[in-house]
């Protein structure tokens, strides 16, 4: 790294790899169908038996869910591509400029994949990946699925490769002072409340995940403390939620959590974004700003389901100014925290 003094202690060549979730290839049917396909059968994100997964996505959100999608896609599809692709590889291009080993981009579904980013930076001479998984909380849908795919890809590929983990970071210093300062930036003058948009998971993944079986996805969440909190998503969200508000001095009667993008018939977290956005009209908030930190790139579910479809929700439930905050994308001081977190994980290779 350009700021690092250390020197390594073998000469092992190092390199990063930005990971998100992936978009399709492009807005037709046929390519939304593939990407949703890989999505849904990942055992991580629809984690039915393999027969009863295949039933459902295959048998059932295959044959009417990827028109629906495509149509959305469009709205928010550049020039360039996938907003969350474009924004990842400016990510990426900026962060090359401030450190001397390559930086890659993969996705966990579709393409480029995992496996392709890898390979290029085997191609370049790297031995020794930090791979950071681009979200800020733990979920079995995001970061779990993200370390499986890679070591699986590791271990079948390129197994003279190590690779180093960034964990989630949603409980770390220089993270939520990025967020904070750059919701400050774009809050509007007078709003009556923010609203915390997060994607949502079913309830399930949070009993599955939590290795202490002590979280009761009640109070629990909001403590300071307990055992289970390293992988509750619902405590994570709750955790960057209140951290950003101290930060930014806002009282708690003008802060909502509410959680988004939920997908079948499953009980999801609750309080559901879209019934929220519904009905704080018709209790006073007029004036509304909302984000969205479980993302760190705008995509599809920023830009078309809360920008367009949630401003629609809460213009029907007599809302009046709806203001969306835009995610970090890539800010200058978001380049700079994931600079410092990748920084931390080469410096772990140094040290071993
Ligand atoms: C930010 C973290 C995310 C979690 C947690 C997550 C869980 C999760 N998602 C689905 C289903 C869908 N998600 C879709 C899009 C999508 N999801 C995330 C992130 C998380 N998902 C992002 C960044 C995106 C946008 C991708 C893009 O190309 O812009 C979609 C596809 C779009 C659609 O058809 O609506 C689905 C489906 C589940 C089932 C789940 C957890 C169980
Ligand atoms: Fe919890
Ligand atoms: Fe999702």
């Amino acid at each position: 790294m350009k700021t690092n003094n250390q020197q390594p202690t073998t000469n092992n060549q190092k390199g990063i790899l930005l990971v998100n979730l992936g978009s399709p290839r492009s807005t037709s049917v046929p390519d939304v169908k593939e990407y949703l396909d890989e999505f849904l059968m990942d055992e991580r994100v629809i984690d039915y038996r393999w027969f009863f997964r295949a039933l459902l996505v295959k048998g059932i959100i295959l044959n009417t869910r990827p028109a629906k999608s495509a149509e959305a896609y469009k709205t928010v599809w550049t020039d360039e591509g996938s907003p969350l692709i474009v924004i990842t590889q400016k990510l990426q291009k900026k962060l090359q400029k401030l450190v001397d080993v390559p930086v890659e981009i993969g996705m966990r579904y579709a393409q480029p994949s995992i496996e392709a980013g890898i390979q290029k930076l085997v191609n370049q001479g790297v031995t020794e990946i930090v791979l950071f998984p681009l979200y800020p909380q733990y979920a079995m849908s995001t970061t779990e699925t993200v370390i499986e795919k890679a070591e699986e890809v590791r271990k079948k590929s390129f197994p003279q490769v190590r690779i180093n983990y960034i964990q989630p970071f949603y409980n770390r210093d220089i993270y939520i002072d990025c967020l904070a300062e750059s919701i400050k930036e774009k809050l509007p003058e007078n709003f009556d409340a923010l609203q915390f948009s997060y994607h949502g998971v079913p309830e399930r993944h949070i009993y599955k995940t939590d290795p202490t079986n002590t979280c009761n996805l009640n109070d629990c969440c909001s403590r300071e403390s307990n055992p289970s909190h390293q992988f509750c998503y619902r405590h994570q969200c709750f955790d960057v939620t209140n951290s950003v508000i101290k930060k930014l001095g806002l009282p708690k009667e003008k802060v909502m959590v509410t959680f988004q993008s939920r997908l079948g018939k499953d009980k999801w977290m609750e309080p559901y974004t879209d019934e929220t956005l519904e009905t704080v009209g018709k209790i006073g908030v007029k004036n509304l700003a909302i984000v969205c930190p479980a993302f760190v790139a705008d995509c599809l579910e920023t830009l078309e389901e809360i920008s367009v479809e949630g401003k629609h929700q809460f213009e029907h439930g007599g809302g009046e100014n709806f203001h969306y905050i835009p995610c970090l994308n890539d800010e200058d001081r978001w380049v700079d925290v994931v600079k410092k977190l990748c920084e931390e994980k080469l410096n772990d290779f140094y040290r071993v």
